[in-house]
């Protein structure tokens, strides 16, 4: 059974407080977007190992006990009879990206073992394994804007469609951690609830839609800050860091042409908008 799991952008990202166990409480939007990893997963023949895992495409660190797909198998067969598999997975999601690719291999892996091998789990058990492996893992479940609140792990649907627009999507060749991203975040509440924000029209979130991550990475990093100020220089709507970085996204109302040539040495991709 093969599925394709995708990536998210944040649409606005507010860092609220820091919670005693270490995590801190933000709200986003999370918003799925049309750039995606595949995931293969066969019975095994032979039952000399659990399962294996093997890895095409773009790098991820790490040893395979620790990859997401694996620790999601390992989670459900704690509580599931499920048999010795092979893991094939083609990463295109570039990792320390924002992009949610690593807890979205997850949340699929999840969902793909729940069919192929008829665990009847409903969504809210799935969302509840996912959670535990991620703060923003459960999300990739439902797999539908929401507006996110906790640790990225409660959600509320949200009626926002950017039908229409168009996506650019430029992610240099920074890695940033998002551990050390927080690190680097005096948390503060906002004026007003991105959740009003993203009721308003696109044009005026420019004004009002902040990533409260931006600062600090920029600071660090002034070649993602260029990338968004080229995004506007384009045409953007809206432009903005997602996630902890270092991808950025422009959201345009008119395809952009060669913008490959523009972000030369930059991973750089357009997508429609649903
Ligand atoms: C910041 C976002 O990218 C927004 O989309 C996500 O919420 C991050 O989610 P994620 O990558 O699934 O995060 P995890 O892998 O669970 O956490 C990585 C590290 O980020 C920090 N972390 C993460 C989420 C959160 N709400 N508060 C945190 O402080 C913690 O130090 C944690 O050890
Ligand atoms: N299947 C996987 N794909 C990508 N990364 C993985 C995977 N499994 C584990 N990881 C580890 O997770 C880390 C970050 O991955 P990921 O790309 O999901 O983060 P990100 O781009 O910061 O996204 P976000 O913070 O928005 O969730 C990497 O250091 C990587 O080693």
């Amino acid at each position: 059974m093969i599925t394709f799991p995708n990536a998210k952008i944040n649409l606005g990202l507010n860092i609220i407080e820091k919670r005693p166990d270490g995590y801190h409480n933000l709200e986003t939007i999370f918003y799925p977007i049309h750039l995606q990893d595949a995931l293969e997963v066969t019975r095994r023949e032979n039952n000399d190992a659990p399962y294996t895992l093997h890895v095409k495409g773009t790098a991820i660190e790490g040893k395979p006990e620790d990859n997401l797909v694996v620790r999601a198998y390992e989670l459900l067969k704690k509580d599931h009879d499920i048999p010795s598999v092979d893991i094939h997975l083609f990463k295109h999601i570039p990792t320390g990206a924002g992009l949610g690719g690593g807890s979205s291999d997850c949340a699929f892996m999840i969902k793909l073992l729940n069919e192929k091998f008829r665990l009847a789990l409903s969504l809210e058990e799935m969302e509840d394994y996912a959670a535990r492996l991620g703060a923003d893992c459960a999300f990739f479940i439902r797999n539908q804007p929401v507006f996110a609140t906790g640790i990225g792990n409660i959600f509320e649907p949200v009626r926002l469609s950017l039908s229409g627009y168009y996506l650019v999507l430029v992610k240099p060749d920074i890695f940033v951690s998002t551990r050390d991203a927080f690190a680097h975040i005096t948390p503060r509440r906002p004026e007003v609830s991105l959740k009003d924000i993203i009721c308003q029209p696109v044009e005026t979130w420019k004004d009002n839609m902040k990533n409260d991550f931006e600062d600090s990475v920029f600071l660090k990093y002034p070649e993602i800050a260029a990338i968004k100020d080229e995004l506007y220089d384009l045409g953007a709507v809206y432009a903005s860091m997602s996630g902890s970085g270092s991808s950025v996204y422009g959201i345009f109302r008119q395809p952009v042409e060669h913008v490959d040539e523009k972000f030369g040495g930059c991973f750089c991709r357009q997508r429609e908008l649903d």
